[in-house]
Order: C-alpha cells, then sequence, then structure tokens
C-alpha cells in the first residue's frame, strides 16, 4: 500500500523556458506534467507569439503548456490567452491579486523568496494569502532578472507556508538540479517541482541528458518520500 500512495503523492514536474520544438518534444517524452514559455522581453529564453503558437502545437493531451509573464499589460496577456491558448498562466512579476484575477485562467503566482518583504517565513505567507485563487504558489528564489537564475534559497522560508491550513499547491523552483533536486525535495515536499537552468546546455537551450536526469532523480526522490 505504502509504495501504492507514494506513486499517487507523485511529485509533478515543470520544465520552463523551452524554445526549441526539439526541447518540447523531449521534455514531453520525458514525462514533463508541465512546459513553460517566458513571454518576457529581456528574457534570453523569451518566445514570439507565433513560436509559442507552433511549440504549443506539438504539446499533447494532459501536459499543460505554461505562458509565463513579468508584468506584462493586459493587452499582452490577452494576445498569448487568444493565440497561444495555455492551459495556465504564471505572474512572476509584481502583478496584483486584481490582476491576476482579471483573465479569468487558471494561474500560478511566483513569489521571489528572500527579496524584499518576503525575507521571513511569516512575510512569505502574508503574500501568498493575498492571491487565495491561484491554482498554485510557485517559489523562487529573488533575482534582478526576475526569474531563472540558477540561484536557490533558504527553503526555511516556506516554513510558515507549509504549515498553513489554507495553504496553495506549492511549485518549487529556483536553482533546482538533477544532484540536488532531491534533497530540495525532502526539506519541502511540494507539489511540483520547476526547472530552467538547471536542464540547459545554455539558456533556452534545453540539455535531453539533464532533462532525463532531473526527471529520474524527481521520481527515485517521489517512491522514497
Ligand atoms: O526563465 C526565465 O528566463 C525567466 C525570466 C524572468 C522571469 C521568470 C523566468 N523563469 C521563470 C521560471 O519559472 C523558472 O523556471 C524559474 O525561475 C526557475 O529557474 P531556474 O532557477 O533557472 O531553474
Amino acid at each position: 500500500m505504502s509504495s501504492q500512495l507514494s506513486t499517487l503523492q507523485r511529485t509533478r514536474i515543470k520544465i520552463c523556458g523551452l524554445t526549441r520544438p526539439q526541447d518540447v518534444d523531449t521534455a514531453v517524452r520525458a514525462g514533463a506534467d508541465a512546459v513553460g514559455l517566458v513571454f518576457y522581453g529581456p528574457s534570453k529564453r523569451a518566445v514570439g507569439l507565433g513560436q509559442a503558437a507552433s511549440l504549443r502545437q506539438r504539446v499533447p493531451a494532459f501536459v499543460d503548456v505554461v505562458a509565463l509573464f513579468v508584468n506584462a499589460s493586459t493587452h499582452e496577456v490577452e494576445q498569448v490567452i487568444e493565440q497561444v491558448q495555455p492551459d495556465l498562466l504564471q505572474f512572476h512579476g509584481d502583478e496584483s491579486p486584481e490582476f491576476c484575477t482579471s483573465f479569468k485562467q487558471r494561474y500560478m503566482r511566483a513569489f521571489r523568496v528572500g527579496g524584499p518583504g518576503l525575507d521571513t517565513p511569516e512575510a512569505v505567507l502574508a503574500a501568498c494569502r493575498r492571491y487565495p485563487s491561484a491554482s498554485a504558489w510557485l517559489f523562487d528564489s529573488y533575482s534582478t532578472g526576475y526569474g531563472g537564475s540558477g540561484l536557490s534559497f533558504d527553503p526555511e522560508l516556506l516554513s510558515a507556508v507549509r504549515q498553513a491550513p489554507d495553504s496553495r499547491s506549492i511549485v518549487l523552483a529556483g536553482g533546482l538540479k538533477a544532484d540536488t533536486v532531491a534533497h530540495s525535495l525532502k526539506m519541502v515536499q511540494p507539489y511540483a517541482v520547476d526547472v530552467s537552468s538547471g536542464v540547459e546546455d545554455a539558456p533556452g537551450i534545453k540539455s535531453e541528458q539533464k532533462i532525463a536526469a532531473f526527471v529520474q532523480s524527481v521520481a527515485s526522490a517521489s517512491m522514497h518520500r
């Protein structure tokens, strides 16, 4: 029974910052539950609308396409919703609760933990509780580039969120790699993990070997929790 239970508790995996068709195919084949497309111009992983729509077409049923924004305009988000038809929105900037809910779409709210105003467990929980309608709360490290930094953060900062009865699904991000993710899973026991730099050869250029190793590490750690 315990092995069946641990299978039921399988940690979901989002692979973010995809820019190439072959990387979408690799992520899906490896067993990713979600693939992330970055609509933030300054990112080296940013994709355009046409490119994103084409990548989206390669994603089969039962794999979510996540559209990621950093302080985008309402029009920019609406264009992506119309032309890419993502399954989930991810707001990774300073977006208000009203902005996030205004699109009537499922969304994840990212929190850049360790940054200004998010430097204690209580402050992190208070910030999260402003977004009770989020499908998940994603926790990333703080960086001036808003995300995709490859940097990790102190998981102790999630202690209050993890104990909160009203916590939304926890997605752990920030510098995860195949050889470190098992420890992070043991510390946080998130619903899902999210990775970008740790499965790349260069920004936006994913590594088939690193994706396979990362998925294997998560699967192994999930079975033994
Ligand atoms: O990936 C980016 O370039 C990026 C840029 C600006 C804001 C968010 C960005 N990515 C968001 C993600 O969900 C990443 O997967 C997350 O930040 C973790 O990245 P990494 O530490 O490189 O695994």
